[in-house]
């Protein structure tokens, strides 16, 4: 194995082998104790219809009931937060039938956006990029999470996972800025079987991955913008042998991205000094 791969899966904590069953009930059981220890009346999660968010969806509603079975109030809202009309509106839907949650909400960022971006128009005098707006509606989506999580004294959940923090493939503050994060550890094939294994519609836990930030290309799938595969990622995480260029893509990414998987940087830190080297 490379020197580094070694570092990197030990920081990302994926196991070659996972039983399906075991890691359902290791990770409903984290968001009991972990609601408990907080005192937190639920869960709150965006539902796209991809796989992540419908994997941690479905462990979040399977806690809230295990937490009501010891008689607490606990509930689950899945909200979905559409830029407008999202163009796979149908999988999200089938996500939802699957999550069966508590509560759903709908909550348009269209508006919200689109009052951002006038305002960066107005501030600047130019038109903010294709690219950047994408990054701002990941945040809109952090912002609304949280404005439902403050009404409701409920914790938000994430989705990131190995296969995503390996690349730093999330927006800092948007996507990844979230209280708890159950998939943590999986890697992309993980999620999938997972999901499956919970009974999930073939169409849910085979759905192609995407942002989906861009209005300049919506749907654009992430191994088309990433210029690396999931299966490479996934073998790469498990310790097997990958094509080394693509070793090093995922390890350049892995070191580019070192500042969106810390806290921000103060005074007292010294890792970005040194490059990581294996
Ligand atoms: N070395 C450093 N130390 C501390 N901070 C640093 C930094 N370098 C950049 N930054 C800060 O980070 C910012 C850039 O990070 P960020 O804003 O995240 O922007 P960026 O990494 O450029 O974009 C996010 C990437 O994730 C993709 N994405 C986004 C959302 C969801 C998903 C998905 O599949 O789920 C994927 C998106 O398509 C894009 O490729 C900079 O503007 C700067 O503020
Ligand atoms: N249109 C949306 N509606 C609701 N939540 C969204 C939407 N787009 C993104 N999110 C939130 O942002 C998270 C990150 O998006 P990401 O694309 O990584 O995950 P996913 O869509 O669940 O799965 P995949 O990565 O396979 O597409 C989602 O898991 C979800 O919580
Ligand atoms: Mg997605």
């Amino acid at each position: 194995m490379r020197e580094l791969q070694r570092i990197i899966i030990q920081e990302m904590g994926v196991a070659p082998v996972v039983d399906p069953a075991e890691e359902v009930q290791k990770r409903v059981q984290f968001l009991v104790d972990y609601a408990k220890a907080t005192g937190a009346g639920g869960f709150v999660l965006g539902i796209s219809g991809g796989v992540d968010s419908s994997l941690a969806g479905r462990l979040a509603q399977l806690a809230v009931e295990q937490l009501r079975a010891q008689g607490t109030g606990a509930v689950f809202v899945a909200v979905r937060l559409p830029h407008k009309v999202q163009q796979d509106e149908a999988d999200a839907q089938k996500a939802l039938e699957f999550i069966q949650a508590d509560e759903v909400v709908t909550f348009n960022i269209g508006p919200a956006v689109d009052g951002f971006t006038e305002g960066f128009t107005a501030a600047t005098g130019q038109e903010i990029t294709d690219y950047n707006k994408g990054n701002v509606k990941a945040r809109v989506r952090m912002v609304a999470q949280y404005a439902l999580a403050g009404d409701r004294r409920l914790l938000v959940i994430g989705t990131d996972h190995g296969a995503e923090s390996v690349t730093g493939f999330f927006t800092k503050f948007g996507d990844g800025g979230a209280d708890v994060l159950p998939l943590f550890t999986f890697n992309k094939r993980q999620i999938r079987a997972v999901t499956e294994h919970l009974g999930a519609p073939e169409s849910v836990w085979q759905k192609v991955p995407t942002a989906d930030l861009l209005d300049d290309r919506p749907g654009q799938t992430d191994e088309t913008e990433l210029g690396i595969t999931y299966d490479a990622i996934d073998d790469y995480l498990e310790g097997r042998s990958i094509d080394s260029e693509a070793a090093e893509k995922i390890e350049a990414r892995w070191a580019a991205t070192r500042h969106k998987r810390t806290t921000p940087v103060t005074l007292m830190d010294s890792w970005w000094r040194s490059q990581p080297t294996g």
